[in-house]
């Protein structure tokens, strides 16, 4: 596996190649089996001259349950904002889009949102909206971190964590009100390897205990395609491709091998 990172080569403009049929057919699967999809979908936003500028442009994909998701491009193709239209907190402006409730998101800095004292407390924070009872409460904190490998830790105040640790606590926090698609961004940015490591087998064994979850995980690691299902390819705010994994591999090292041949040449 090639250990090259998307962000070697994210500054710069990649040529344009010829793009294969990637769009996703209406007719790509069970409706009900997909936790995401989107159809032609665009954001603008509105400049302070009043100008709209496009963000997102005709957006096409489909991703099917239980299944961990990469989202890569380089930056400023738009992934942060196709990942927050998919969790509601941006609404597009016209296309076709559903995704499967409820959804969390979980952000790259895990201070922003792990901000209880211990980690039980942490992860129970999210449920008061619910009306359980005290044992479902303890049933459901105990049951999301045994999926992140982080029972062990329920007593332990947050700020002894590591920083991937914090994110498998807030992962938890997403599990433990029953999050049927997980929207990850960047997790893995600022964490050292084994920790990276850590985060990305506790969202595997998590997809692994239940086929209703389904995570989307936004990346600019090449080498974290490994370990998912699929993956979508974002460039100048479009979807330039989405599949399996290998596909968006094999495209990928070859879109980079051309701009390199390209420079070089
Ligand atoms: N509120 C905003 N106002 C102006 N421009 C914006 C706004 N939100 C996003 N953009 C622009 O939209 C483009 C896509 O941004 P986005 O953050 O989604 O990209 P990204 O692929 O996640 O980038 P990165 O990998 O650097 O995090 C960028 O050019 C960004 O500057």
């Amino acid at each position: 596996m090639n250990q090259s990172s998307l962000a070697a080569v994210s500054t710069f403009k990649l040529p344009v190649l010829p793009i294969p049929h990637s769009h996703p057919s209406r007719n790509c699967g069970n409706i009900d089996n997909l936790a995401i999809e989107c159809h032609n979908m665009c954001y603008s936003i509105t400049t302070k001259q009043g100008r709209l500028k496009p963000i997102l442009k005709d957006c096409s994909l489909s991703i099917p349950s239980g299944q961990l998701w990469m989202l890569l491009g380089p930056n400023g193709s738009g992934k942060s904002t196709l990942l927050k239209i998919f969790a509601g907190l941006l609404n597009p402006n016209e296309g076709f889009l559903r995704v499967k409730k409820p959804r969390s998101f979980v952000f790259q800095n895990p201070d922003h949102q792990v901000v209880m004292p211990t980690v039980k407390d942490d992860v129970a924070f999210g449920l008061s909206k619910f009306n359980l009872t005290y044992d479902e409460i303890r049933s459901r904190v105990a049951r999301a971190l045994d999926a992140v490998g982080m029972y062990d830790y329920l007593q332990r105040p947050v700020q002894t964590l590591s920083g991937g640790q914090k994110q498998r606590v807030a992962i938890a926090g997403a599990l433990a009100e029953a999050c049927k698609v997980l929207l990850l961004d960047e997790l893995t940015t600022f964490l050292d390897e084994a920790d990276q490591v850590g985060v990305i087998k506790a969202v595997k064994n998590t997809l692994a205990s239940s086929e209703e979850i389904t995570a989307l995980w936004v990346t600019h690691r090449l080498e974290e395609l490994e370990y998912a299902d699929g993956a979508v390819y974002m460039e100048e705010g479009k979807v330039i491709m989405h599949g399996d994994a290998s596909s968006i591999m094999d495209f990928i090292e070859a879109r980079q091998a051309a701009y390199i041949k390209q420079i070089y040449s």
